[in-house]
């Protein structure tokens, strides 16, 4: 029986999941799966490391209306393959930590009651990460779980990244500048290194495009500033999230138009971002394939916040060296990494549009002042190593 690692990243319509062998220090992917559509056309499907096809199944919405049942499914699925190995522990992506978590932790009773505390702060996402975990935990109280944060990455960012420009008793409360897809970042600025040194090692934004979308600057690995800030709804538009808004909006919502806290906090997580602006869908794919002037607008409108969160991060920088595409629409869609590439010409970016098409790695043409990069990230393979790396210091 070999050991393996079981590894979770639970999203707001999708879990992500991944069984590792370990051998020592060293992990490799056995079974690597998701269940996306959540509550619209729910999917099961996973492949093993070979890439081989071991399940496409497909649900009802009513079958798997929440990412509770969704981890269920998975559970029933893939419990039996677990159990020809030794499974020597679990490692999850939770999105927020809070000012406490700096680095991964092994969850007991009092990390989750803490963990559960931050639940209005990412309502999106961190009841459904801590869900997987209580259920783990009650049908195996003995097995190791370790929560690895999305904000972690950022917690040593400079403190003027930190702050908002409210008073100082506010940001002794907790209310800062977080900032998320760190597990993300932290992964493809290692794959960064591994691909250019010189770069990783200089001024650099990478740009996480997916449904969830945020952009990180970077100075030799580390974060210096991002576009998402206390909840994820800050920064980018993004599928359905809203992205930047003027807070007197919220105001205006809650104070003349008469909505409860809890209907604007739906429409800027649900009905806002590409969804909103299109009235069409929060899909970039639809969106690029719509003749619909809505449609238009909606994309204009992401590559343009995208592009002036880049120049943003060029004046924080105080130069840019690379730019780095990453997550569904960022590694997969060079229509949108070309519109923002276009935007930046002003800072002499220029993409190589054959290679651009193609999604090679390295995008810029001859003569472009930035290296632009397009690496797939991989959050499952970030946990892994951290849950890995924690366990092994315990033993
Ligand atoms: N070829 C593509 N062109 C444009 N957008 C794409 C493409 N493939 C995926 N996407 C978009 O990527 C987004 C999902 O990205 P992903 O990183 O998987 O999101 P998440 O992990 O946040 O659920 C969706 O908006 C989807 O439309
Ligand atoms: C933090 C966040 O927005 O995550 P995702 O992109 O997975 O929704
Ligand atoms: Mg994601």
């Amino acid at each position: 029986m070999s050991d393996v690692l079981f590894v979770v990243n639970a999203g707001s319509s999708s879990i992500k999941f991944k069984l590792y062998r370990v051998d020592g220090e060293d992990f490799a992917p056995l079974i690597g799966g998701a269940l996306d559509g959540i509550g619209t056309r729910p999917r099961l499907i996973a492949r093993d490391g070979d890439g081989a096809s071991l399940v496409d199944q497909s649900f009802s919405a009513q079958e798997i209306a929440s990412p509770h049942e969704a981890q269920h499914a998975i559970g029933d699925w893939i419990t039996p393959l677990i159990d020809d190995h030794h499974l020597i522990g679990v490692g999850h992506r939770v999105v927020h930590g809070g000012p406490d978590y700096s680095h991964p932790v092994l969850i007991d009773d009092a990390v989750f009651t803490r963990l559960e505390s931050f639940i209005p702060l990412a309502p999106l996402h961190q009841l459904t990460n801590l869900d997987p975990i209580r259920v783990i935990r009650q049908r195996r109280p003995d097995l190791p779980q370790v929560a690895c944060f999305d904000t972690a990455f950022h917690r040593d960012h400079p403190e003027i990244a930190d702050r908002f420009a409210l008073p100082r008793a506010l940001y002794e409360d907790g209310v800062r500048r977080y900032g998320f897809h760190g597990l993300s970042y932290e992964y493809v600025a290692g794959r960064l290194r591994e691909l250019d040194l010189e770069a990783a090692a200089g001024s650099v934004v990478i740009a996480h495009l997916g449904s969830g979308a945020s952009a990180c600057a970077l100075q030799d690995g580390h974060s210096q500033d991002s576009t998402m800030s206390f909840t994820a709804l800050d920064g980018l538009p993004m599928g359905t999230r809203c992205g930047a808004l003027d807070p007197g909006v919220v105001l205006h919502l809650i104070e003349q138009k008469g909505m409860s806290p809890a209907e604007v906090g739906h429409l800027l997580y649900h009905d806002s971002g590409l969804k909103g602006l299109s009235g069409i869908s929060s899909d970039m794919r639809e969106l690029l394939a719509s003749e619909a002037p809505e449609a238009a607008l909606a994309v204009d409108y992401f590559c343009l916040k995208v592009a002036q969160a880049i120049a943003q991060f060029t004046v924080t920088l105080g130069r840019l060296d690379a730019l780095v595409f990453t997550a569904g629409i960022g590694e997969r869609s060079a229509p949108i990494r070309a519109r923002i590439a276009a935007r930046l010409a002003i800072l002499g970016m220029k993409l190589d549009a054959r290679a651009n098409e193609a999604n090679d790695s390295r995008i810029d043409a001859e003569g472009s002042r930035q290296r632009v990069f397009v690496i797939p990230t991989d959050e499952e393979a970030m946990i892994a190593r951290h849950t890995l790396r924690l366990l092994k210091g315990r033993a």
